[in-house]
């Protein structure tokens, strides 16, 4: 057994805790919110962002990254996407002086804006590499409310360093929770990054009343598109349908649970990409992604249309409504399915 520190404790922290202190592991849980540190500690709940969930008792929770991170051999990154280089900033100096160099693991999906990198880049690129072992992805299909009723679920832990994933893989296995490893680091981040995107598409077609044939048709072509994304920048093509590829886009695609989803459910019923985000206290990262990768297939010139159509109708005025972009999604010219000799 080993303490852990998890960094940030939202939804999906205040769950990965769960799991791992009930693997027994010393589990610290950082968050900035001296209110949310209190009641985890004294009521051994987080109302605000896993509702109706009892925690175990032995996670300590506080606000000192400090403490969280002092002698920990692992340390789980789980804050917004574009608050991980200033979390790495922070980290910094608190890792100098280990005894032992902790490997560090994110658990987030997301790309930063502005420098549109993954999130394992802006790691390396902010920590001092003498100060931790590797860096690991834990991704795929995975709802925090459903895990934190211990439902089964499984995951994908990605590194280059199979040794280190595997590692990963230890720490959080049991009965309900199943780790596969993997070292398509790229392959692992894009496929729950993208899929956010599709997955807010996934809510505006509901939303607006298209069936399931929209739906499935939503869910392949999307997958397409982060696929041809995906390998352009350097992933292996099968992650794609694997857990962190056409298994989160299904889970996210189809769950009431989705932040994602019930973004674009609000977009159908026409509020703005402000508006939405102010309505969703919780984090909804495909609002964010949809620009990022936008940008990264125009720079690499992709074919992404139901990235572009959202990129229109989210991020300029050309006041494009969402039907208008169905519609014209449809009516492209006629094009044949990728094949592996393509
Ligand atoms: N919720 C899930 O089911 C789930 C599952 C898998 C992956 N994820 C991913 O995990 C990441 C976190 O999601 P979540 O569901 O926990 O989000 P959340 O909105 O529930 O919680 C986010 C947490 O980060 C904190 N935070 C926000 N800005 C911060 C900053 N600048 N510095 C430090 N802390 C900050 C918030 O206070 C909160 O505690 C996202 O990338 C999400 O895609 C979520
Ligand atoms: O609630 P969402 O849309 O952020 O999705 C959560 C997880 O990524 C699902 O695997």
């Amino acid at each position: 057994m080993m303490k852990i520190a998890i960094i940030g404790s939202g939804s999906w922290g205040s769950a990965l805790a769960k799991v791992l202190s009930e693997n027994k592991h010393d589990t610290v849980l950082w968050g900035r919110k001296q209110t949310i540190i209190d009641e985890i500690n004294q009521t051994h709940t987080n109302e605000k962002y896993l509702p109706n969930v009892s925690l175990p008792k032995e996670i300590k929770a506080t606000t000192s990254l400090s403490e969280a991170v002092s002698n920990a051999s692992m340390i789980i990154l789980v804050v917004p996407t574009n608050a991980m280089r200033q979390m790495a900033q922070e980290l910094n100096p608190l890792l100098e002086d280990q005894a032992q160099a902790p490997v560090i693991v994110h658990a987030s999906k997301g790309l930063e804006m502005n420098t549109q990198l993954r999130i394992s880049e802006v790691l390396t690129e902010v920590l001092n590499k003498d100060n931790y072992q590797d860096v690991v992805v834990l991704s795929g299909p995975s709802h925090a409310e459903e895990v934190a009723r211990q439902d089964v679920t499984t995951l994908t832990a990605a590194s280059d360093n199979l040794e280190a994933a595997q590692a990963v893989q230890q720490a959080f296995m049991n009965r309900y929770f199943r780790v596969y490893t993997n070292t398509d680091v790229i392959g692992v981040e894009l496929g729950g990054a993208l899929k956010n995107i599709i997955a807010v598409g996934a809510g505006i077609i509901s939303g607006l009343g298209y069936g399931d044939n929209a739906k499935a048709a939503l869910i392949t072509r999307g997958l397409a598109e982060i696929s041809r994304l995906g390998t352009a920048r350097g992933a292996d093509p099968l992650t794609f349908i694997g857990l962190s590829g056409v298994g989160d886009l299904i889970v996210t695609c189809t769950s009431p649970h989705s932040r994602n989803f019930q973004a674009g459910t609000l977009i159908a019923k026409g509020y703005s990409r402000a508006e939405v985000s102010e309505k969703m206290f919780m984090v909804v990262e495909g609002i964010l992604t949809v620009k990022v990768a936008y940008e990264l297939a125009k720079e690499y010139d992709i074919d992404m249309p139901i990235t572009e159509m959202l990129y229109l109708a989210l991020y300029t005025d050309k006041k494009i409504s969402v039907e208008d972009a169905i519609e014209s999604l449809m009516l492209r010219e006629g094009k044949q399915e990728e094949s592996l000799d393509k």
